[in-house]
């Protein structure tokens, strides 16, 4: 079993695991790949995917899914939510997609596309407080997609929900599943916030071996 962590704790383990060698931007590759396996293990026919994307690292773990997905083939669609990323990992992932056939598209009333899945990659364990109203926009579109029959997977949780205390915001995202990344965060066992999640899964991204745990 994974151990749970506050958001605070984990990024004490992301900076302790940077410093130990596993650079930033090798989680997040390791974070995205490992969701793109699940995601190809839940949705073993996937043709078309949109992701919709936040502009902090959680949108990082989703440029990364983009990139994998599009160079297997599967026609992408990326939506940034929030316009483009603020953090500079992500920003290098969102320039690597250049390299292939996804496409980027910023109006959040037109990126439908007939997905057979959707990544929230909105937002991750940075997110606190209420949704506004672009956040919202683009929740409500992942639900309005999710009613048509899309699978939807959250990256390290459903967006609108806080990670420590497990608060829902008015809006947030129904997930079928989550993939969280190294360990399990509060929000994940929530009595309020667990059920927005769906299926989870804790995924290794390398964190407990560059820090020199024992491996379960
Ligand atoms: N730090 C790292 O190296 C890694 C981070 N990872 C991912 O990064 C995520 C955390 O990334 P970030 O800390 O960049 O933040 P997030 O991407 O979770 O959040 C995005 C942004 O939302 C803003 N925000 C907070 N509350 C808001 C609200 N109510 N309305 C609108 N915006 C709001 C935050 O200021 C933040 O800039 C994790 O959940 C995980 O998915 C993974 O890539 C693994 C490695
Ligand atoms: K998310």
């Amino acid at each position: 079993m994974a151990k749970t962590v506050t958001a605070a704790e984990m990024k004490e383990r992301e900076r302790a695991a940077n410093e130990a060698g596993l650079l930033y931007i090798q989680m997040m590759e390791n974070a995205g790949r490992a969701a793109y396996a699940e995601l190809k293990r839940r949705v073993p026919a996937l043709r078309r995917l949109l992701i919709v994307a936040g502009k902090g690292n959680n949108g990082g773990d989703g440029f990364v899914m983009a990139r994998v997905a599009a160079k297997e083939g599967v026609q992408v669609r990326v939506l940034l939510a929030e316009g483009e990323p603020k953090t500079a990992d992500a920003k290098t992932n969102l320039a690597r997609l250049a390299e292939t056939a996804a496409e980027v598209v910023r109006d959040t009333e037109q990126a439908a596309f007939g997905a057979d899945a959707v990544v929230d990659a909105l937002y991750g364990t940075g997110f606190h407080g209420e949704l506004r109203p672009g956040g919202a926009a683009a929740c409500a579109l992942m639900g309005r997609e999710r009613e048509r029959g899309a699978f939807v997977l959250a990256l390290d949780l459903p967006s609108g929900v806080s990670a420590d205390s497990g608060e829902v915001a008015e809006g947030a995202v129904q997930a079928d599943a989550t993939v969280t990344f190294d360990c399990t965060k509060p929000l994940h066992f929530a009595k309020a916030s667990k059920p927005f999640c769906g299926a989870l899964v804790c995924a290794d991204i390398g964190i407990g071996k560059a820090l020199g745990e024992r491996e379960t």
